[in-house]
């Protein structure tokens, strides 16, 4: 077993509060704490929250950190030797050694973060899909996204555990030990940082005749964990929002507060799916406003594929999907929100190539593609409002697409022909295990998005 911060003792070996420890810790590194919240287990949606305890004003300051107080790669004990061997711990995902950093410090009796890590002795209870078993993820949520985005996670951390972690630690056994910094509990790190960690928005040059190709380049910041910040649980209708200046951190109000209502940050414009697949957690259907559903790209390309009668037609629509799968870069779906796609730019071209006569086909390759039409005329064509107007050979393959897609979602509600019945029926709710709970939201969500762009789109 891996080891765990242990609880803090006093004198007389009782333990002491964490919370209250953490509190004084809060106060030792400058942070400054509004008299008008107090972080509680009471009276929140999960575990520790942030609670109002008077009246709060949009613009209040909330809580201040100061960013000596985060703890990041350039913060840790060991920044120094993280610097110095910066070129060993490249990955694709960027986090090694913010992950290095935790491992030394969560298991440091003496780090100066311990007050705040010894809040959590078992990462396991975010209950991540990634510590479900691989048959109770994919019999729960096949069809979301989920079960196929974890298994990449999966692999992902084993390869960076394997490959860059452990090699490094072995070298550096004074400050590590691959005894106690195991794979699984880099694992359950992992899960931390994905939960509990946040990025700095990219600073904007504001040198407009930057090229925009160059812009796109800028790799993100590397993720970091920010104190009290971290205390706060999300919604998509967000009463608060967190600010970085130069010296600080900031949680501002964003809209009025009553007294006695919890504090909610926002975690980004997440779905279900990816407030599962991130944090463990879902938005009760149907409240979250930034709820998504995806269709595969392939999917438009299988119901093109029936579409086409003749030989010919066939052999016109492969050449027509080489093509598009040479030019979409990203793994291949298109993402309908609750007023219509948010990849309308894809779609639309994922449309026009897939409907193409011989001769246009022709011309577009011979041009090396079609001047672009208007971002603004798309965005509309392809919102709730501008789908019934699209043109019938377009509604039909969406339509046709959502439909295939619904039909990916397997059924593991026995005897219940419909999630959504499911979902009305309190009492048989009630008998769902948590982990049934939260598929069930997040399978309701991207269905009922679904269901309505097949009657948008309905000839
Ligand atoms: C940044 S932490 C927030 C503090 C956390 N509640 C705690 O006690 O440590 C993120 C975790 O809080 C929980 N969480 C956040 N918002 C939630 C919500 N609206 N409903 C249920 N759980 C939530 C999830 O377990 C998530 O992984």
């Amino acid at each position: 077993m891996a080891t765990k911060a242990k609880r803090p003792k006093v004198d007389d070996g009782s333990e002491v509060d964490p919370l209250q420890n953490f509190l004084q810790w809060c106060n030792r590194v400058g942070l400054d704490l509004s008299n008008k919240v107090c972080v509680s287990k009471e009276g929140t949606v999960a575990e520790y929250g942030m609670l109002a305890k008077d009246n709060i004003e949009e613009g209040e300051v909330l809580f201040t950190i100061p960013r000596s107080a985060l703890l990041h790669q350039e913060t840790t004990v060991v920044s120094a030797l993280l610097e110095k061997e910066k070129p060993c711990l490249e990955s694709s995902s960027g986090w090694v050694p913010l992950l290095l950093a935790l491992l030394y410090e969560y298991t440091s009796p003496q780090s100066h973060w311990k007050p705040y890590l010894s809040l959590w002795t078992d990462f396991k209870t975010l209950d991540h899909p990634m510590f479900w078993s691989k048959e109770e993820r994919d019999r729960l949520l096949s069809g979301t996204g989920i079960p196929e985005a974890v298994d990449t996670d999966l692999a992902n951390i084993q390869r960076e555990y394997s490959d860059v972690v452990l090699p490094f630690i072995s070298k550096h056994r004074d400050l590590w030990n691959p005894d106690t910094h195991t794979l699984e509990l880099y694992t359950q790190l992992v899960a931390f940082v994905m939960a509990y960690s946040f990025q700095e928005p990219q600073e904007e040059d504001g040198d407009e005749d930057d090229d925009e190709e160059e812009e796109e380049e800028k790799a993100p910041n590397p993720p970091m964990m920010v104190p009290m910040a971290d205390m706060l649980n999300h919604v998509s209708k967000h009463n608060a929002n967190l600010e970085f200046t130069p010296d600080s951190l900031k949680m501002v109000c964003v809209r009025p507060i009553s007294k006695g209502e919890e504090v909610f940050n926002t975690y980004g414009q997440m779905a279900n799916w990816q407030l599962l697949h991130m944090y463990g957690f879902t938005e009760p259907y149907p409240s979250n406003s930034n709820d998504t559903a995806d269709i595969p790209i392939t999917n438009i390309y299988k119901v093109a594929a029936q579409g086409a009668g003749s030989d010919l037609g066939r052999q016109l629509l492969e050449e027509q999907w080489e093509m598009l799968c040479q030019m979409m870069q990203e793994k291949g779906a298109v993402v309908f929100g609750k007023q219509g796609c948010l990849t309308d730019t894809e779609l639309h071209t994922v449309l026009k190539v897939l409907c193409m006569s011989k001769e246009e086909f022709s011309e577009f390759k011979e041009n090396e593609g079609w001047e672009e039409d208007e971002e603004d005329e798309i965005s509309l064509a392809f919102s709730n409002e501008g789908l019934p107007g699209l043109k019938a050979s377009w509604k039909w393959l969406i339509h046709e697409a959502a439909r295939l897609t619904l039909r990916s979602y397997g059924d593991w509600a026995e005897g219940v022909d419909s999630h959504q019945a499911l979902m009305e029926d309190k009492a048989a709710l009630g008998g769902l295990s948590s982990r049934q709970q939260k598929a069930l939201q997040v399978r309701c969500g991207q269905q009922s998005i679904l269901h309505r762009l097949m009657e948008l789109t309905k000839s």
